[in-house]
This record gives C-alpha cells, structure tokens and sequence, in this order.
C-alpha cells in the first residue's frame, strides 16, 4: 500500500522538556491511523510538526514519499482546534468564505455539507448550532478543499454522546470514501471503534504501534498445578509453551503460536499429568493500555 506519510526520528525539545522523543513511523493510503495518549504525551505537537505550524528539533519526516511543500499541503486538511466561523452567517456562507480563503471550488460546499449532514441546516446561522453540529462544519470546512489526508485532534471532545457517536461515524464513512484519516485522541475505545491501525505515545515516546484488530490478541498465560512432580518438566519442553514461571506452588505458562489452555489441558493429558488447576490468565492489550494509560494519569 501506497505510503502517505513515514516520519523518522522526529523529535521536538521546549528547552529541557522532550515534547516528542525519536519518533518513527509510517501512515499508509486508507488506514485510519489513531495516536493514542494521555494529556501531554505529545500528540498534538506531533500534528503540529506535521502540518509545520510548529518547528521540529530534529529528525525528519514525508508526505507522499517527499518534504512538504505548499502545493502538497493542500492535499492535507487539518482540524487541530475549531476554526473560527463567522457567528452571524450561515453554514453554507462560512463555507464559502472558507472556499474563498483556501482557494477551493465552490461546488465542493454542497457535498461537503451533505456528507457532513448538515445540507438541511445549511442557510442556519452558525451560532444556533449545537457543539456537535459546529463540529461537524469543521470537517465540512476541510473537506471542501478535497484532501486526501484529514487530520483531526481529539474530534469529539467536549461532545455528548450522541454528538460523539455522529462524529465517530463521519470519520468512518469520510475513511470509506477513500480518504486516510490520522486522529489523535487520548481515548482508547475511540481510537478501538474508528481507527484501523494505532500508535500509543507517552510523555513524548512511543510505546507501541499496531493494527487495532489487534487489540483483543493478547498474551495467553495457564496458570497449572499438579501433584505430578514432572509437571515443570513437561511444561518446559512442551512446543507451545514460551515461558514458566512459578509461585506459590502454581505455575504459569505463556502459551505461543495461538494455543489456548484446552490445548496445555490435553498435551499434559497425553503425557500422563492429571492437573488439579488450570486456569486462564488472560492479559489483553486493552488491559495493558488501560494500565498504561493509568500510569500515566498517576505520574
Ligand atoms: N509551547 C510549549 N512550550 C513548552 N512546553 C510545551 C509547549 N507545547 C506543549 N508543551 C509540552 O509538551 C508536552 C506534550 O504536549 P502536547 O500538547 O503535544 O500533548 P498532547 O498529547 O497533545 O496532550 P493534550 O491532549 O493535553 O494537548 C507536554 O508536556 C506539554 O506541556
């Protein structure tokens, strides 16, 4: 898949404070890509190094596979805080207003309002509109230069649920037109219901990056007990098992290639261990994430 964007060691300093530390990664064509992280760990300076809005300390990165200039900027639309629209003019004269700045095609407003579902309220003024709805002609306002990356930063803050649901379906259905969307947001779920693929950044360094399918693999470890006094033996050399650990008389087994605990269960029974104790201990990414971002919240 085509790359839109591969950033290499890129790294922003605010004198002694490391905003963003050494990061690498890559964004392909269509993925919805999500940086996950709690408040200050450098999501937003990221995007803003990104759009060059704000000065990178070193390190490097690409759109389209070339350094940015003006021209390929426009292919970028960006929602890092609401843009400012006039309170007294309609929706539909805003974006026009905004088709006239950014030197976009007028026929792009209709769709956009359209997509964004706001085409019904298009001649309302602005400042009757809910947070969700302003919201909403945020991304209509990007979308009318017709870009082929949307950037959005913590798109539903502030909203209500059903304002936040609305919000998390455009972003689905802007992604199926073919468009690639990286989101930033310190919510695991949004990032888990929205994006495709995920990076966790904390206090400026990233942590993981992985497909959000991904999320509900996670690592399979037995908890088995048995009067045997071969059962460590057998736990040790069984094909499957990665690691033993013991306490408490229990041990725990970190199962690999996809086995689950019915398959320790009979490997065992096939080699003569009846066991007094099996037990799942499963430890899901989300679970490691929440903890993760837990920490966080706590330092
Ligand atoms: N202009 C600045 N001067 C000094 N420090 C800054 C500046 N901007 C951001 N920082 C610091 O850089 C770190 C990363 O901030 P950043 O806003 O990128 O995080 P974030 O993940 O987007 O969080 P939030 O969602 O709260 O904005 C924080 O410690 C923040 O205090």
């Amino acid at each position: 898949m085509e790359s839109v964007l591969t950033i290499n060691n890129l790294t922003k300093r605010y004198g002694r404070l490391v905003a963003v530390n050494d990061l690498t990664l890559e964004i392909k064509k269509g993925e919805v890509f999500g940086i996950l992280g709690p408040n200050g760990s450098g999501k937003t300076t990221t995007l803003g190094m990104l759009l060059d809005v704000i000065r990178k300390t070193s390190g490097d990165f690409k759109w389209f596979g070339q350094p940015a200039t003006k021209e390929m900027r426009k292919k970028i639309g960006a929602i890092l805080e609401t843009p400012i629209f006039y309170p007294y003019l309609s929706a539909v004269k805003n974006l026009e207003i905004v088709a006239e700045i950014k030197n976009a095609p007028k026929e792009n407003i209709e769709p956009a309002l359209k997509k964004v579902e706001l085409f019904e309220r298009k001649h309302d003024k602005f400042k009757t509109y809910s947070l969700g709805m302003k919201q909403r002609l945020s991304i209509a306002s990007a979308l009318v230069c017709d870009p082929e990356v949307m950037i959005l930063d913590e798109p539903t803050n502030g909203l209500d649920p059903q304002g936040i649901a609305e919000i998390r379906e455009l972003i689905k259905s802007i992604a199926k037109d073919g468009k690639t969307i990286i989101l930033a947001s310190h919510l695991l779920d949004e990032v888990q219901k929205v994006c495709t693929n995920f990076a966790v950044l904390k206090k400026g360094d990233l942590l993981y990056s992985g497909l959000v399918d991904d999320i509900d693999k996670g690592e399979v470890n037995v908890e088995v007990a048995s009067d045997d006094p071969s059962l460590l033996e057998k736990l040790e050399t069984c094909p499957f098992v990665a690691r033993v650990s013991e306490d408490m008389g229990k041990y725990t087994a970190l199962l690999k290639d996809d086995k689950l605990a019915a398959d320790l269960n009979k490997y065992l029974f096939d080699a003569g261990i009846m066991v007094s104790h099996l037990v799942t201990m499963k430890k899901s990414l989300e679970k490691q994430f929440l903890e993760l971002l837990a920490e966080s919240d706590n330092a």
